[in-house]
């Protein structure tokens, strides 16, 4: 979240807000990287990109983001209704849905009575029969494509307890693979896009609980500070394990590994609900082909005499992130009747959750202070609002009447979130270690093609000078012959 607010939304998101604008054609998405097809447009006419644009030129100058100022992206919004559960199906047997869809229209209606009901529009609305493919294809697809191509990403869930949040973004679909959610369909979208001998994908991931971030695939690792990089304001977490991922097999062991470790975080607090914020952070290293690269080939080719200068240009990387964010239930402190370190902790949630709003509040209304720093979620989150990410965000809610409280503040949540705008910018930089790399091989061979001339003009000059001084020796026998000759 970045201070300084942005809102181009221009109306959207207010109760039965204009339809969602088609400025994703707006967000210039420039040319693939390495030369494999692309992933095939997103499904959902909603988040499709429009346009794309050359890619920009390699400037001189030290590492820096191409299209600097970055193009602007609203945050888009989501919601996904869970179908009845059993307890509901006997409970609310008598009564209505709190919730009316109308999908085609991209409508939610929130029933305030049998009369009357209030009129949301979000970006898509995702019925209880809503497949985990569709949900993948319009929320995340985009996003992932985006990352692909440089740019960061973020998909988040945001709900009450039990809506479907995990189950939206964390379902392995081990036995059946219909059910797989966003973070193992990303990750094989990713695998089958990269270049593995040019490209790498490596990832993290943490849960925040309590204001501690902890390590899910080292568990003993369980207060990772913050970084903050003071030139560019970008966030990292040095102290993370990071891991590279080279095919989904061993992607889905880190996950089973990484469940595991929260599923245990949370039995010890003896309840089957997520009390932390789950976040898979994963880094794709892209090397771009075309630019730097083709010169130097061609000048070669041209034995152009540019060629030494151009073999001293930096090679071209993207280095770009998906963060995927579960969050913990969104419920109220005083609904859930909690008490000692079960208040703690849910005052916890809380505080990350409602500086959460707070953030996005101050966006959505272009404040000129965005209070980011009042909680670990709203900085690890800062590039995903009002930063430099394109960022998709699902609302998950329940039908069930009991709960149209936390149901209409998860909407108004979604409805405030879809004003966010975001300024996305290509993360492409100089590849200046790999620049390094390739004159140390340089320099090799120069020193070994000194070396071998060295000898060549060594031997060269010890034949000359044996053949002379053979010379000079034969032109004394000659005189010395001559004089004698002449003597006698
Ligand atoms: N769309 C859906 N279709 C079928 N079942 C669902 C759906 N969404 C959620 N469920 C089921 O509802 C239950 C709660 O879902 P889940 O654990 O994903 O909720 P959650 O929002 O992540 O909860 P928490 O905040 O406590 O972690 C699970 O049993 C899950 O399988």
């Amino acid at each position: 979240m970045a201070s300084g607010a942005r809102n181009g939304g221009g109306g959207l998101g207010s109760r039965t807000t204009a339809k969602m604008d088609r400025q994703q054609g707006s967000t210039a998405t420039p040319k693939a990287p390495a030369g494999k097809p692309r992933l095939s447009a997103a499904g959902g006419g909603a988040y499709r990109r429009t346009s794309s644009g050359p890619l920009p030129a390699a400037g001189a100058g030290g590492g820096r983001n191409s299209s600097e100022s970055g193009v602007s992206s609203r945050v888009r919004v989501a919601v996904r209704l869970r179908p009845r559960n059993a307890e509901e199906q006997a409970a609310d047997a008598d009564f209505a849905d709190c919730v009316e869809l109308q999908p085609e229209l991209k409508r939610l209606k929130l029933r305030k009575n049998n009369w009357e009901s209030d009129t949301f529009e979000f970006d898509e609305v995702l019925t209880e029969f809503s497949s985990q493919k569709r949900v993948y294809e319009v929320v995340a697809k985009p996003v992932v494509e985006s990352v692909l191509e440089g740019y960061n990403g973020t998909v988040m869930a945001y709900g009450q307890t039990g809506t479907g949040k995990t189950f939206t973004l964390g379902r392995l679909g081990d036995e059946d693979t219909a059910a797989r959610g966003i973070m193992v369909r990303a990750m094989e979208d990713i695998l089958a896009d990269i270049t593995p001998e040019t490209d790498t994908v490596s990832l993290s991931y943490l849960q925040l609980y309590m204001e501690m971030i902890q390590d899910l695939l080292d568990p003993v690792n369980d207060n990772i500070a913050i970084v903050e990089d003071p030139r560019t304001g970008d966030v990292s977490l040095p102290g993370a394990t990071v891991v590279e991922v080279r095919d989904q097999k061993s992607f889905m062991d880190l996950l089973r590994i990484g469940e595991a470790h929260r599923v245990a975080a949370n039995t010890k607090l003896n309840t089957e609900s997520s009390r932390s914020h789950a976040i898979l952070m994963v880094n794709v290293r892209r090397a771009v082909k075309g630019r730097s690269e083709m010169n130097v080939s061609m000048s070669a080719e041209n034995g152009h005499s540019s060629s030494m200068m151009d073999s001293l240009r930096p090679p071209i990387v993207r280095k770009s992130k998906l963060v995927v964010v579960d969050l913990a239930g969104s419920e109220r402190i005083d609904k859930s009747g909690s008490e000692g370190h079960t208040l703690e902790e849910a005052k916890s949630i809380n505080l990350s959750l409602s500086s959460l709003g707070k953030c996005i509040n101050a966006l959505a209304e272009s404040s000129a202070h965005v209070p980011v720093r009042d909680s670990k979620l709203t900085r690890l989150l800062k590039d995903s609002f009002g930063g430099t990410a394109r960022t998709s965000l699902v609302v998950t809610i329940g039908p069930s009447p009991r709960h149209r409280g936390e149901t209409t503040s998860t909407i108004m949540f979604g409805q405030r979130a879809m004003k966010v705008q975001n300024m996305v910018k290509l993360k492409e930089e100089f590849d200046y270690k790999s620049l390094c790399r390739r004159l140390d091989i340089e320099l090799d061979k120069l020193i070994a093609e000194n070396e071998r001339q060295r000898k060549y003009f060594d031997d060269e000059i010890e034949r000359i000078t044996a053949e002379a001084q053979y010379r000079v020796a034969e032109a004394e026998k000659e005189c010395k012959v001559s004089l004698e000759r002449m003597r006698k």
